[in-house]
């Protein structure tokens, strides 16, 4: 098997994605070898035909010798010949998709694995329409490279060396003749190569953006018919679409150009043979039978060009799908795990957290939060409350590690996070966000993410305990009831009651809540409050609330603004100190929930 590429080294210089294929392409030296033989083969078996007709025709029919017995054989040698060459290519295709399959197949699962070592930051930047078409279509791209640019690239050049080859023996001068046109092929193709190139990779980015735009309408699609946006947003797609399908148009009217040329080249080829072939034969300066097959190989010599010249689309899509991927090869996780991390196991958390100094910003020099002290001890309920843009799930955003700090530092029971690997951080601490996430597949599976060391019993335990049971015993299929992609068979309720027992099973000793019950109504809040009671026993819990009422019973509130907390305390000692807190109970009390504005208005008097 092939070592895993390392495509940081070289990523500069243009040839190295070829150099890292060629990595992959190794472990298939042997099945290449088998392809090069089948191909060779097979053109001799192709090329080897019109000589024998030249031969019935010259050493038999011409001087009217009769002789049946050889032309039968001759016939059946023909016959044989065409199999023959059916077989080799058979047996030469087979082998080739097999390996260019293989290949791509590892390189697809080899991509999928580095985008998901990538940090957050990186899914900031990257629409995931792009990561979907090069992961599918980009690698398929490769596939063709392996079945049809290689193939042809072999295959194509080898035929054209037999039959000038096969020409030369025939007649070295006609030959010569017919080598005129080559300088003239080669000013076609460096001429038509440019702006081919051009035109290939403005429609590839028009169809990656249209894939992106689609991704992003789908995955918005509450929004937008929440919105009445359908009009706009079909008039935008309507824009990305026609760009599209004039970028298309335009590498097909230069595709088509490119290789009429070639055909009209072939003809007149075949003209001007024919006639300075002609000539010769009526001068007995040549036999019929050598410009009959004479007049077949210069046929066939525009084929291979042609098939070459045709294989140039998918070199460019090569290309261009080869950077693409190695450009996500390239991209190196901003959030590392130190090699040392093994050394340092994060067991028996007690789950201590120690915000210590902490500097934050997604920009360099925009800080998000700064100077931030905070000290939560072990099994201790700490609810953060504030104003939009606060800071709140940026903080939790950095305790996951999903980004790394930029001043200051995070622990965990004394324990620097940036020490500890993932497997264990993430181990340790529990998320549940505002919209849980769940996969297509069974609500089993969905509670024990398709981790086969948890029983079913346990997973039934699980959903018992924080309230789950009732609702999941009236599904059609209990607990092995499907859910669509994303949950969507379910209500908003029901799917964090799914991920409140992923908690119980997964038993992380720090929970983290954001914004988990903003979506609710207060009737189902009540009833994931009361899970949550039960979730939260012996474990650190942190809860990320815009309501009051989620939060007020926590052992200790944290008030945010503008990156900093600005006021501590329980929610009696809050509301005593009659600063921002009790503004913003006094203001849920009028309303329920503050709106976006008010928050605003609200964080200027704090
Ligand atoms: N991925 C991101 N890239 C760039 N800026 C971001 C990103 N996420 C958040 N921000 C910015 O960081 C600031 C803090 O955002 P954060 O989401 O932490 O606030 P919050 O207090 O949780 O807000 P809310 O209560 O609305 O969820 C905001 O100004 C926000 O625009």
């Amino acid at each position: 098997m092939s070592k895993p590429i390392n495509p940081t080294h070289d990523r500069t210089k243009t040839k190295a994605p070829y150099r890292a294929l060629a990595v992959y392409a190794k472990p298939h030296t042997f099945t290449f070898i088998a392809v090069v033989l089948c191909a060779l083969l097979g053109i001799a078996a192709d090329l080897f035909q019109p000589y024998l007709v030249k031969e019935v025709i010259d050493d038999n029919l011409m001087i009217g010798k009769n002789d049946y017995h050889s032309l039968i054989m001759i016939c059946l040698l023909y016959g044989g010949l065409s199999i023959g060459s059916m077989l080799f290519s058979y047996v030469q295709n087979n082998l080739l998709q097999f390996a260019g399959q293989s290949i791509v197949a590892k390189i697809r699962k080899d991509l999928f694995g580095h985008i998901f070592k990538q940090s957050m930051s990186y899914y900031d930047k990257t629409p995931s329409g792009s990561l979907i078409t090069h992961v599918s279509s980009d690698t398929e791209t490769l596939n063709q490279f392996f079945t049809q640019v290689l193939l042809s690239l072999v295959r194509d050049s080898m035929t054209l060396i037999f039959i000038i080859v096969m020409m030369y023996h025939l007649d070295p001068q006609l030959t010569l003749y017919s080598m005129i046109v080559i300088p003239i092929i080669i000013l076609i193709a460096v001429s038509f190569r440019r702006y081919m190139r051009k035109t290939y990779q403005l429609s590839r980015t028009q169809l990656s953006q249209m894939v992106a735009f689609t991704a992003e309408n789908l995955s918005g699609m509450h929004l937008i018919q929440a919105f009445h946006q359908e009009k706009e947003q079909m008039k935008r797609f309507t824009e990305r679409n026609t760009s599209y399908f004039g970028a298309n148009l335009r590498e097909i009217r230069t595709n088509v150009l490119f290789n009429r040329s070639f055909d009209i080249l072939g003809n007149l080829s075949v003209a001007f043979i024919t006639w300075i072939g002609g000539i010769a034969v009526f001068d007995k300066a040549i036999e019929f039978g050598v410009l009959y097959a004479f007049i077949t190989y210069i046929r066939q010599f525009f084929q291979p060009i042609n098939n070459i010249t045709q294989q140039w689309n998918t070199l460019q899509s090569t290309n261009v799908s080869m950077s693409r991927i190695w450009n996500i090869f390239a991209a190196q996780p901003e959030v590392k795990e130190k090699e040392t991390a093994a050394l340092i196991p994060l067991a028996d958390v007690k789950g201590d957290i120690q915000f210590q100094h902490v500097h934050f910003g997604y920009q360099k020099d925009m800080a998000v939060i700064e100077d931030l002290n905070l000290h939560i001890a072990p099994g201790e309920m700490i609810g953060i409350v504030g104003t939009t843009g606060a800071g709140k799930s940026s903080l939790i955003s950095l305790l996951c590690r999903f980004y790394d700090v930029q001043g200051g530092s995070i622990r965990i029971d004394g324990i620097d996070i940036r020490d500890v690997s993932h497997r264990d951080l993430h181990r340790t601490i529990g998320l549940v966000q505002q919209e849980p996430f769940l996969y297509g597949g069974s609500i089993i599976e969905n509670v024990r993410m398709f981790d086969p060391s948890i029983s079913r019993e346990a997973v039934i335990a699980a959903c018992q305990l924080v309230g789950a049971d009732d609702m999941i015993s009236r599904m059609k299929d209990g607990y092995d009831t499907r859910i669509s992609e994303r949950g969507s068979g379910l209500s908003a309720g029901e799917r964090q009651l799914i991920s409140f027992a992923r908690i119980i099973v997964f038993e992380p000793k720090v929970l983290i809540l954001d914004e988990a019950t903003a979506n609710l109504d207060s009737q189902t809040e009540q009833m994931i409050q009361s899970a949550l009671h039960i979730v939260a026993e012996g474990r650190t819990t942190i809860v990320i609330a815009h309501r009051i009422s989620t939060i007020m019973h926590a052992n200790r509130i944290i008030v945010m603004s503008h990156g900093e907390i600005v006021e501590e305390g329980t929610h009696a000692e809050l509301l005593a100190l009659q600063g921002f807190y009790e503004q913003l109970y006094q203001h849920s009390q009028g309303t329920q929930s503050v709106s976006s504005a008010d928050r605003d208005r609200l964080s200027s008097i704090g």
